[in-house]
């Protein structure tokens, strides 16, 4: 095998999964970032979880929101529900694994508030539970998946958003979320502050 060609066919297959899914994406990433801004405007926060690499980024993302993205201003509300090892730890244990996301939207979740459900299959027992949970408490949901959104776009309402990258390797597919999710927080950063750097 060479190696080297090997490795640009990454690149060049990560740049073919960027441009179909900015071609299907951009429209309700846009929905996306209305719905967020108008949970932030109206005192909402978000809630955001996802499994291994995927609770990496919604960590990643709700860092953005408290901390900031590229630009001074004040601080966005929002919690990572994949980030507390004594929660995950406790709700694992005591309720199961599938439990660790559902009992802290249950626990927060408040009508108006987001939830980001990330899962690149779309099949993440604990994600599709935390997005009933939600359902539930009068929230709305913005999914990022992946492989055609599996369970997760059965589960989905017409309110919410579904953001769905149009490949079938985790890998692509995470690698577009990030995308998004960066996407996202400029979007948001350019409703509050102007869209100029
Ligand atoms: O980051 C990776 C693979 O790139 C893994 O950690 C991956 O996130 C894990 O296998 C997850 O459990 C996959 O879950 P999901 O995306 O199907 O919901
Ligand atoms: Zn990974």
């Amino acid at each position: 095998m060479d190696m080297t060609s090997h490795m640009t066919t990454h690149f060049d297959d990560a740049i073919d999964a960027l441009r179909a899914s900015g071609q299907e994406l951009a429209a309700p990433l846009a929905a996306a970032v209305d719905m967020v801004f108008g949970t932030l405007a109206n005192n909402g926060k978000v809630l955001a979880c996802g499994n291994g690499g995927s609770a990496a980024d919604a960590q990643h993302f709700i860092a953005e929101l408290v901390g900031r993205f590229e630009r001074d201003r004040l601080p966005l509300a929002g919690v990572t529900l994949s980030a507390d090892t004594s929660i995950l730890t406790a709700v694992g244990n005591d309720y199961g694994f599938d439990a660790i996301f559902e009992r802290q939207v249950n626990a927060l979740g408040q009508p108006g508030d987001v939830l980001v459900a990330i899962s690149t299959s779309g099949n993440s027992p604990n994600v599709l539970r935390s997005i009933e949970a939600a359902h539930d408490r009068e929230m709305s949901v913005i999914a990022l998946t992946g492989k055609g959104g599996g369970q997760v776009g059965e589960l989905l309402s017409d309110a919410d958003v579904h953001l769905c990258v149009p490949h079938e390797r985790t890998m692509r597919i995470q690698e577009v979320h990030i995308v998004l999710l960066h996407a996202l927080c400029d979007g948001i950063d350019a409703l509050l502050l102007g869209d100029t750097l």
